[in-house]
């Protein structure tokens, strides 16, 4: 499932296709599986390459390919054009000197005076060969000093901008594509050097040859043009054909790629083995290699075809130059030494043309990918998490939402939005709670107020600084959050801590509080290797923890942070009873040292800790107050409240009497 030096296998069919099911996986199943993964749903025509579009966006990629080489190692970028610049000059005094020596053999006088006169001629042909071989080397060291160079600094640049971006970016399935394909620019930009050193050696070598066959006669020059264009045409069609059909299969390869990954992923492995999911991804990922093998087949159908009318066309055109020569000589418009000359020249002139054309050709694929970086760059700047803004109040009292309403921009089509007109305050210093059945939008509203999207109408007021126009990075700053899927990085026990402010060299005694902060010792304790055991299971020396034990870490990362404001959701959707109570006594005595806390939870119970809890329903926002204001007005929180209680107070049913007899 490979694209693009084995991974360009090819084109969409916008719909990938239902699954046959076999009759055991029918009965299995109750009926047959018949759905797709959801991935089909693709529109990428975006390209409009024509033929002389290619040749037109050739320069200024040139140009882009140098700059990304200069920022990487101006010396040897100016060493190889220099070498590149002198080598080919080199050739065209070489092709002079052999028309000086055909001409002094053919000539007329002594055979011995004619070979003497031919002797200069043949030592600066040896001169030029040996400074050629030496630019030769020079190039070829400065190549490979440069070519890694360039591909780190490109992919450096990729992965600065993607980390960089807004999160709707991330999101955006569009912005995610373009990821997608620039990530093979860097490697693309790296072969670019070598294939644009080439294409400056073999175009001075042209213009040497094409200047000697105009010298010779004027009608030479057109006929090795049209003698070489065909070959140049195949080239560039087949290398668009390519491209275009990666562009459109890229996400059908990605899908492959994610198909492949969960077959073999440890966390998917034991529902593929109990629910027997094996059967169905293989299935999928065997569809989507077979209709990319079709493509491959397309696109080496349309080669041929198209390699076998250039071909034809080069014939003619051999044909035609040749018997030009010949009519020359004939009607004595050209003398015998000129015609010997012109063949030369003719030959290292068409070899000359052949190897640009190839050159350029390659050069051309791998600067429309280095394009796709480029526009990875563009999109990447316009989509960054602005730098700099209004300046935070140094001590605020409050954040207000205001009429905040927002919806996702993947989720264009949603019925409602996420948040929809939300007005609350959440005054700092306190335990806010939110509140509200899945789905009704507590994650959004934490997401907002820590600054990860912004709203498409109202404002999010720190004091009086709408957070749409304060400095971003200040206001992450303030914020320590335990997300509901928090990241569990594959590092170790103290990375894991520690990476909550990875700007601050890591203390132990900072490490230390943090665990004891979160509760977190008794997990530390049991690890093999302590704070230093990996906790990446598929790495030997690896350990895995469970969900409550990671929650803890991911609490303890909070605490290592220390934002002014925690928000934590879900914090103990993990955690065993006796656990729970004891997190949520933590979070009370963070409240207690002035910290703010925005709690996420399920479990009203724990609610009673909250100073003001929030109470959200379908994205809006219908209770607030103090937990005790709320469960005395009877609305939704009352409601749930008695809904989690009743299972508690619920009685137990008692075991049925054992049947006599
Ligand atoms: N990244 C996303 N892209 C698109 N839609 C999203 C995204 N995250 C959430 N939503 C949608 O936004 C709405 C609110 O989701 P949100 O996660 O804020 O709810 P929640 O109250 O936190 O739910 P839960 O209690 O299940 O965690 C839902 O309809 C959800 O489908």
């Amino acid at each position: 499932m490979e694209l693009r030096r084995g991974r360009r296998d090819g084109k969409t069919k916008p719909t990938t296709p239902a699954p046959e099911v076999s009759d055991s996986e029918s009965l299995l199943f109750g009926g047959p599986l018949r759905y797709d993964t959801g991935w089909s749903q693709h529109n990428d025509a975006f390209l409009e390459l024509n033929f002389r579009g290619m040749v037109r966006r050739l320069p200024g990629l040139l140009a882009a390919s140098f700059r990304l080489a200069r920022q990487a190692d101006p010396r040897a970028t100016n060493t190889v054009l220099a070498a590149e610049a002198v080598r080919g000059a080199a050739q065209a005094v070489s092709l002079l000197a052999v028309n000086s020596v055909l001409s002094r053999v053919i000539g007329g006088g002594a055979l011995e005076e004619r070979l003497r006169g031919a002797v200069p001629a043949l030592v600066v042909m040896a001169a030029v060969a040996l400074v050629g071989a030496l630019l030769r080397a020079a190039s070829t060291h400065a190549t490979g000093r440069l070519e890694p160079k360039v591909e780190r600094v490109a992919t450096e640049l990729y992965l600065e901008r993607a980390a960089g971006v807004e999160l709707a970016a991330i999101e955006d399935h569009a912005f995610h594509k373009l990821l997608d394909t620039a990530q093979y620019g860097a490697a693309s930009a790296r072969r670019m050097i070598m294939y644009g050193t080439r294409v400056v050696n073999a175009m001075i070598s042209l213009i040497a040859a094409a200047g000697v066959l105009t010298v010779l006669h004027w009608a030479l020059l057109p006929l090795l043009v049209t003698m070489t264009l065909p070959s140049a045409w195949s080239a560039l069609t087949n290398a668009r054909r390519r491209y275009e059909s990666f562009h459109v299969w890229v996400q059908h390869a990605r899908a492959g790629h994610l198909l492949s990954g969960l077959l073999t992923e440890p966390a998917a492995a034991p529902e593929i083995r109990v629910h027997g999911v094996g059967p169905f991804l293989l299935r999928h990922y065997r569809q989507m290699s077979e209709t990319a093998e079709a493509e491959q087949a397309r696109l080496a159908r349309l080669a041929a075809r198209t390699g076998l009318f250039a071909a034809g066309w080069t014939g003619l055109a051999t044909v035609a130059t040749y018997a030009t020569l010949g009519g020359l000589l004939l009607a004595g418009a050209m003398a015998l030494s000129v015609a010997g000359t012109a063949v030369i020249a003719i030959r290292t002139g068409s070899a000359s043309l052949d190897t640009l054309v190839l050159e350029v050709n390659q050069l051309h694929e791998e600067a429309l990918f280095v394009g796709d970086l480029q526009r990875l760059y563009t999109e990447a700047a316009k989509r960054a998490i602005p730098a700099g803004g209004e300046p935070l109040p140094e001590d605020p009292r409050e954040i207000r939402f205001e009429h905040v309403t927002f919806g996702y921009p993947a989720d264009s089509g949603a019925a409602r939005p996420a948040l929809d007109d939300v007005s609350l305050t959440i005054p700092l210093g306190r335990i806010v709670a939110l509140v509200g059945e899945n789905g009704s939008g507590k994650t959004t509203l934490v997401k907002l107020l820590a600054g990860l999207y912004t709203p498409d109408k109202g404002q999010i007021l720190w004091d009086g600084v709408d957070a749409a126009d304060a400095d971003r990075h200040a206001l992450a700053e303030r914020i320590a959050m335990v997300a509901q899927d928090f990241k569990r990085w594959p590092f170790t026990a103290r990375v894991n801590v520690a990476v909550g402010r990875s700007s601050a060299a890591p203390t132990d005694q900072r490490v230390a509080a943090a665990v004891a902060d979160a509760g977190a010792q008794e997990v530390v304790a049991d690890l093999p290797r302590g704070l230093d055991t990996l906790l990446a299971r598929n790495f030997s020396g690896g350990h895995e923890l469970s969900g409550g034990q990671w929650q803890r870490l991911g609490i303890a990362r909070a605490a290592y942070r220390r934002g002014r404001i925690l928000i934590v959701d879900e914090p103990t959707a993990a955690l065993d009873a006796r656990a729970e109570l004891e997190v949520f006594e933590r979070i009370r005595g963070l409240a207690d040292s002035g910290q703010t806390v925005v709690l996420i939870t399920h479990r009203l119970a724990s609610v009673r800790h909250a100073d003001l809890v929030h109470v959200l329903d379908q994205g809006r926002l219908v209770e607030s107050g103090p937990p005790e204001e709320l469960l005395a007005a009877g609305g939704l929180y009352a409601e749930l409240y008695a809904l989690q209680a009743e299972q508690f107070a619920a009685k137990v049913p008692a075991p049925a009497a054992p049947e006599a007899g």
